[in-house]
Formats: C-alpha cells, structure tokens, sequence
C-alpha cells in the first residue's frame, strides 16, 4: 500500500521502481558498472538460461476445467544445478519469477553454495483453493517441468504460499514420473520424506545470525535493542520467535491485516499459537493494535521485512527510523530507496545475504538426501551460523575496502564469484 502523499511522480516512474526485473538488473549495472565486468560476461550474465511457461489444465472440486499458468525460470547454471523456491500467489508474474531466479544466483554465490539461481511461480489464489486442487496444480505443473528439473539440474524449494506438503507432492509425482524415489529432486521436505533437520526455521535463524553480528560490529546490546518485524510468517515468525529468544525486544508485528505493538516486547511463539488458533494477529490481547500503514516507521533499532517485494520504496523510505534493516524477504526495497536508506545511514543487510540461511539448510537437505545419511539439528545450526557469519563478514569487509554500501558489496562478490566459473568452465571463451 503506497500513501497518496508518498506517491512517486508518474505511474510510469511507479511501474518502474516496482517492476522487479528492472530493480534486479538497477542493482546488477551497479555491480557490473563498479567491477568493470566485461560486456560479453554481462551479456551472459544479465539474461536468465532459461525461461519455462506452463498452462496447466486441471479439474476443480465443483467439476469445471480451469487453466492455470506457472512459470520456472532458470537464471544461471554456470556453479551448479538451479535452486530456488516455487511461489503461488493471484500476482505472480513472469518479470517477478526472472528477477527471483537471479537473486537465487547471486544468494547463492554470496554464501559460497555450490549452486545457480531458478525459481517458479503459479499464478493461483491458494486462499481459495482446496487441498484437492492445491495438489492437482502442483502435480500438473511438475510433470510439466519433468524435463528440467531433478536433482542435477534444478533444484525447487517453498516459497510464499508454498510448504512442506507442496514438496511432498513434487516429490512424490517427479519419483512416479522417474519409476523411483528421488528425494534430492526439492528441498523444504517434510522430515520423514528427507527433510533437514532445522530447515523450516533456517531463513529466520540465518536472520538472526546476520543481525547479531550488525549489533556486536556496531557494540549495541541484544537487550536493549528493539525489533520491528513485517510479515509473520515463516520467515517473519521464526525471526521474530529467536530474536526473542536471544533477547531482543520484538516491539512491533505488521500483518497484512493489522499491526501491533508492545513497547515491553511481544511473545512471538504466544503470538503465533493465537494466530495458528484465529487465523490472524488482529486482536491479540497482549499488545495494543496500531496503524499497519505506519509501524514499519516506528522508532526501532532492527526492522526485518518479511513479507513480500516493494514494501521499502521512494515515497516511504525517508521515514524508516530503524538503524539496521534486515531483509528477510526478497526485494523488500526498490533500487530507488536504496539511495534514500544510504544517505540516512541505515546499515542494510540485503536480502541476498540476510535471508541466505534458508537455501543454505535447503543445500544441507540436498547434500543429505544424496548421501542418506542425516545430521542432527545441532550440526545443521552450527554450519549454518558458520556459513552466514563468515558471509556477513565477506560482505561487510569488501564494502569497507571498495567503499561501497553492503548491497553492491553483496552483488560484486556474487557476480565475482559467478563470472569467475563461468570462466573457468570456459563458456565464455
Ligand atoms: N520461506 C523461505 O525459506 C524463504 C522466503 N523468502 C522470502 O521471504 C518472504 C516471505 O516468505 P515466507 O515467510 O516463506 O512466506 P509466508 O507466506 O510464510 O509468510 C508471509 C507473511 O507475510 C504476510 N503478509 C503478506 N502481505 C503482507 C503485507 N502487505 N503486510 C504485512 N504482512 C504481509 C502474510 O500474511 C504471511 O503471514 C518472501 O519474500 C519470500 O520470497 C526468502 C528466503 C527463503
Ligand atoms: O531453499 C531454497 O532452495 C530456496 C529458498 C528461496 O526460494 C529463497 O531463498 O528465496
């Protein structure tokens, strides 16, 4: 929701700053500008490998014949098989799915996996959906995608909207598909089908993890540090959940139905049993509700948005009072408000590093599954906090020694590293 007042000058301007494609490739120029990549390895690297649309016909509960569209879109392959989740959402566009697929590359360059960049989408409204077509979708759209993905190839995961069930069905219709079982071909599994240990609350730790360090490089105690958290849910919830637990005082929630607020901190696990039991946040009794338009503003000293693109733009971006921004959603800021947020100081840690901890748990389930062999909760954290520590400090130190903010420091290791083996495998030659 954009403010009247706030509103960028033309709709065309707006089209712009919010399409995500062309906010993907603002911040890739700037990488590419400030590295001095050649244009032959932009070439290879600005456009995605592949671009897969379905039409996907299936049979609704009350008897009609509905088509469905989906999208899985391939955006490098160049240091491993693609990886990255599936979206359903009413909006999910083909712009949007391009852009996610090459945040996938550049995240997990960031982190060091031995991964490329893919995401889908299936332009659907789950809240209206049934289980029973809920499943039907998703099994029509993976015998679709059949001939592109698998455990070598491309690697889906959940996304908004999507969950250890929809993997279980991927699952299942790749293996029948396949004459036998192949648990490797997605990730975000549920744990008796091959599922990690630790991967449902990994994004959220991985965003615990990167805010720790923010505080301890700038010696601010967790707590008295006051967390703002928009969007609660998986990634959101379990932010907020061991933000707490480390002692941080979650003052705010945002929903897209309503906002609260507890200046003493807010139970996040009380908050989700509430939520789990009512279907929404909105009449909680141990916080007062506030205006959901205006609690990303409040006076903070971490703001994690996590819920959806978009939500940091030009017309709102002057107003964030948070001093770190932690992005647990992807592409939660347009290429514009990064300006904004530079000039103020905010310490931002991109979305391609601060919301890395899900993949990484999603590589160790892949890793696992081709192994048979599966590790305990405590190693999965504990590699995890080694992998997101080190990349924050990879990050932080490449910013301070090319002066440049985090997110270009982000996108100019990543595409270092990805150009590095594309390279290497002598594509570009
Ligand atoms: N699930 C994962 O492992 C990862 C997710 N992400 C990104 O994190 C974001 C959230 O994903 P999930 O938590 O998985 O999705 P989710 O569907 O579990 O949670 C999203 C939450 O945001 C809320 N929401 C929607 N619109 C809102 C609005 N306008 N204001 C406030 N809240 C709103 C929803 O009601 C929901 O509770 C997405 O951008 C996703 O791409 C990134 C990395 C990994
Ligand atoms: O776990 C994965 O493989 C991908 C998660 C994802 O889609 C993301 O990080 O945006």
């Amino acid at each position: 929701m954009i403010l009247e007042a706030t509103k960028p000058d033309s709709d065309a301007a707006l089209d712009r700053e919010f399409n995500p494609w062309l906010a993907a490739e603002a911040r890739f120029n700037e990488a590419a500008l400030l590295l001095g990549l050649d244009d032959g390895l932009q070439k290879v690297l600005r456009s995605p490998a592949l671009e897969m649309t379905v039409h996907i016909p299936v049979q609704l509960d009350d008897g009609r014949l509905e088509v469905f569209t989906g999208y899985r879109v391939q955006h490098s392959l160049a240091r491993g098989p693609a990886k990255g989740g599936i979206r359903f959402a009413p909006d999910v566009t083909l712009d949007e799915v391009k852009a996610l697929a090459s945040w996938m590359t550049w995240k997990c360059a960031v982190v060091n996996i031995p991964f490329g960049g893919g995401k889908g989408g299936v332009i659907c409204d789950p809240a209206i959906l049934s289980q029973n077509e809920l499943e039907r979708i998703t099994r029509r759209y993976t015998a679709e995608l059949i001939d592109i993905i698998g455990p070598e190839r491309d690697v889906p995961a959940p996304d908004m909207n999507t969950n250890e069930q929809t993997m279980a069905w991927i699952m299942d219709t790749y293996s029948m598909h396949k004459r036998t079982t192949v648990t490797a071909v997605v990730t975000g599994k549920p744990l008796n089908l091959g599922g990690s240990r630790g991967r449902v609350e990994a994004t959220g730790r991985g965003c615990l993890f990167v805010t720790l360090q923010a505080l301890r490089k700038f010696r601010m105690d967790p707590a008295q540090t006051k967390v703002v958290v928009q969007g609660f849910g998986n990634v959101g919830g379990k932010a907020a959940k061991l933000m707490h637990k480390a002692g941080m005082k979650v003052i705010s929630i945002i929903e897209w139905d309503g906002a609260l607020y507890n200046s003493n901190g807010i139970d996040p696990e009380a908050l989700m049993k509430y939520k789990q039991a009512t279907g929404t946040v909105v009449g909680y009794p141990e916080a007062e509700a506030i205006d959901k338009h205006e609690a990303m503003f409040l006076e903070c000293d971490v703001l994690v948005p996590a819920a959806k693109e978009n939500v940091i733009h030009s017309g709102n971006a002057a107003r964030i009072k948070a001093k770190i921004l932690c992005e647990g959603a992807n592409g939660p800021t347009t290429a514009v408000a990064d300006k904004i947020l530079e000039e103020k100081g905010i310490f931002v840690i991109p979305d391609i590093l601060a919301n890395a901890g899900g993949v990484t748990v999603s590589y160790f389930e892949w890793v696992q599954d081709r192994q048979g062999f599966f590790w305990n909760e405590q190693l999965v954290n504990g590699r995890l906090e080694e992998i997101m520590v080190n990349s924050f400090k990879d990050v932080v130190d490449y910013g301070e020694r090319h002066k440049v903010h985090n997110r270009a420091a982000a996108y100019m290791l990543a595409l270092d590293r990805v150009a590095f083996a594309i390279k290497l495998r002598g594509i570009y030659a």
